[in-house]
């Protein structure tokens, strides 16, 4: 098996590095300032508490650059907002068979995958990585590097998602094929929602608890959608401390905070607070908080703020004045 890694960031660049590390056949494709960096010196890759190595992993700048085979698989790895624009650079070249895997947060991907590509396949991502500068990646976790269960999407399973799992498992990361994988990506979906509160907020008691609240509403609405959700018991069984210890993990935040870091212009709220809203609206379930925390983090990415600047006591105060406005006063209900 081939792989091809499009996006090269954290997620992408950590995979795609300890893949290469085990000698299996990778290229990143890479845009930018990454992508000189990468084609320069090579992937600079720090892996828990190993000392930083520079792997010389071919990197191209486009998926039109890539030498393609029917053995390959492509690996999507870029943030959920940049899913269409990477699908536009791909599809024109990407042969008919070669099955393409989402390894990404949320459950919005796969849908959009599945309308272009026949093999679509899922993985849940469990990975804390950082990419901060240009050709540098970093792998928070000094136990097992990643955990990234995987299987074909809507469901089941097949021969792609075995070997992938093997060759991930060689590459010295967890991976085990799951027939329910979005049950998965569905319980990690709802951890996620506390990214954007990771980005936009203050951190303290307020903030915890506005994450509470965005938990509670993406509990909620699934739920009433009749969406599977592995339980939270499993969920916790599965990880136990394989990605444990962190390190040098204090001064790094979520992935949506990276790209407030990095000012990248964009960021993948949509498709985390956002699904829950979505979610909400086709099925008449309020989502107050998420709505109010993906719009607070599109605005602050938009004027080009800092991260960690929003007060979540303010944001609390809104959706109880919110709450109090449409039902009355506590005291009179
Ligand atoms: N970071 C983490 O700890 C974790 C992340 N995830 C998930 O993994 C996914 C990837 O996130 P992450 O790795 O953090 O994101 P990053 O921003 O670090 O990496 C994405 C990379 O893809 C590049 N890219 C975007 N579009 C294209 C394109 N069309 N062609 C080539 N390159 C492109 C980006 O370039 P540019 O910088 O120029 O935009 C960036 O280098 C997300 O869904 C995230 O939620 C899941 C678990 C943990
Ligand atoms: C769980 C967590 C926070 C790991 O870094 C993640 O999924 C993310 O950063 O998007």
């Amino acid at each position: 098996m081939r792989y091809v890694v499009l996006g090269a960031g954290a997620v992408g660049g950590g995979v795609g590095g300890l893949l290469h590390r085990a000698g299996l056949p990778i290229t990143l494709v890479a845009r930018g300032s990454h992508l000189a960096a990468l084609r320069a010196d090579g992937l600079r890759l720090r892996v828990g508490r190993e000392p930083e190595r520079t792997w010389p992993v071919p990197a191209v700048g486009a998926p039109s650059e890539v030498d393609w085979t029917d053995d390959t698989v492509v690996l999507l790895a870029v943030k959920s907002q940049q899913t269409a624009a990477a699908l536009a650079d791909l599809l024109p070249h990407l042969p008919p068979e070669v099955p393409l895997v989402s390894l990404q947060n949320g459950v919005s991907n796969e849908r959009t995958l599945l309308r272009h590509v026949e093999h679509v396949h899922a993985i849940t991502v469990m990975m804390p990585a950082s990419h901060l500068e240009p050709g540098l990646v970093t792998i928070h976790s000094a136990g097992t590097p990643a955990l990234l269960d995987i299987g074909r999407y809507p469901d089941g399973l097949d021969d792609v998602d075995h070997a992938v799992a093997a060759d991930l498992r060689a590459a010295g990361m967890a991976s085990e094929p799951r027939a329910d994988i979005m049950a998965w990506k569905h319980r990690k979906l709802l951890m996620n929602l506390g990214n954007a509160v990771d980005a936009a907020c203050v951190p303290g008691e307020d903030a915890a608890t506005l994450v509470d609240r965005l938990r509670l509403e993406g509990e909620r609405v699934l739920a009433e959608a009749r969406i599977a959700v592995t339980s939270a018991a499993d969920d916790q069984d599965r990880r136990g401390e394989l990605l444990r210890p962190l390190v040098d993990r204090d001064a790094v935040g979520s992935s949506s905070w990276q790209s407030v870091s990095r000012r990248t212009g964009d960021v993948e709220t949509d498709h985390l607070n956002g699904e829950i809203v979505l979610l909400g609206r086709l099925h008449g379930v309020p989502t107050p908080a998420n709505e109010l925390v993906r719009r607070t983090l599109n605005d602050l990415v938009r004027r080009r703020g800092r991260p960690r600047t929003v007060s979540a006591a303010e944001l609390l105060r809104r959706l109880d004045d919110a709450t109090e406005t449409h039902e009355g006063p506590a005291t009179s209900r």
